[in-house]
């Protein structure tokens, strides 16, 4: 599904991240991807998004090689990436706007939008949070919510930037059961390798 081959990343400041970096998820793959902080992951799923590009390499993302910007308009409707901060992916009012706002920009009706709000607090078993005000959800709510609203536009591939971190027993818990239920294939980071073994096969490090 992604194919990332000898990858060169360096930010504007001259921070060289990524040399000679490879790394492939294939359809039904659920990898980690570890390494120290500040090895280079989350810049990973940055370039995977096209939300900045590499100096050098070439990534292939469903069969195509994407290199432009125009190429990853289809790759951030197919791949669901889930923020290490909540609090960049939830805007608006409430829980039912958050979840409905990627299915209605993909063109749904707001009928259809509804459903799959209900579809998707009942999947991460949030349901009755529907007018509750996003932004007086604790953080782990906000990252279950934060979830289910990636969920909503159905992608094909999902990119988890620390799923378990500020989530207490009961939400990481309740993370592990929607990861082991989805379907989708999933690249996830996080320090929390207890909990990633439990829905992880494989594991790759920078
Ligand atoms: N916009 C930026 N400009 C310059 N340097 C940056 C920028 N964003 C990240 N970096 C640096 O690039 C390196 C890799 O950052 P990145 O966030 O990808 O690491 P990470 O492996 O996800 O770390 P962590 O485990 O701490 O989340 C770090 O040294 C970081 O400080």
């Amino acid at each position: 599904m992604i194919k990332l081959e000898n990858i060169y990343f360096e930010y504007e400041d001259g921070n060289k991240v990524l040399e000679a970096f490879d790394f492939e998820i294939k359809a039904g793959e659920r990898i980690a991807l570890k390494g120290s902080n500040g090895a280079g992951k989350t810049t990973v799923f940055k370039l995977i998004m096209g939300l900045i590009k590499a100096q050098k390499g070439k990534l292939h993302i469903f069969g195509k090689e994407r290199k432009k910007e125009k190429d990853f308009l289809e790759v951030r409707e197919r791949v669901g990436y889930l923020f290490q901060d909540s609090d960049n992916q939830l805007f608006c009012p409430t829980v039912e706007e958050d979840i409905a706002f990627g299915p209605i920009n993909l063109g749904k009706s707001r009928s259809q939008a509804k459903k799959i709000v209900e579809e998707k607090l009942k999947l991460v078993e949030m349901e009755g949070f529907e007018k509750k005000a996003s932004y007086n959800l604790s953080q782990g709510q906000k990252k279950i919510i934060a979830f289910a609203s990636v969920l909503a536009m159905e992608p094909e591939l999902l990119l988890l930037d620390e799923p378990f971190a500020s989530l207490d027993k009961e939400s990481a818990a309740r993370m592990v059961y929607i990861l082991k239920k989805i379907s989708q294939p999933f690249v996830l980071v996080s320090h929390n390798d207890k909990l990633s073994q439990k829905v992880i096969d494989k594991s790759y490090s920078i």
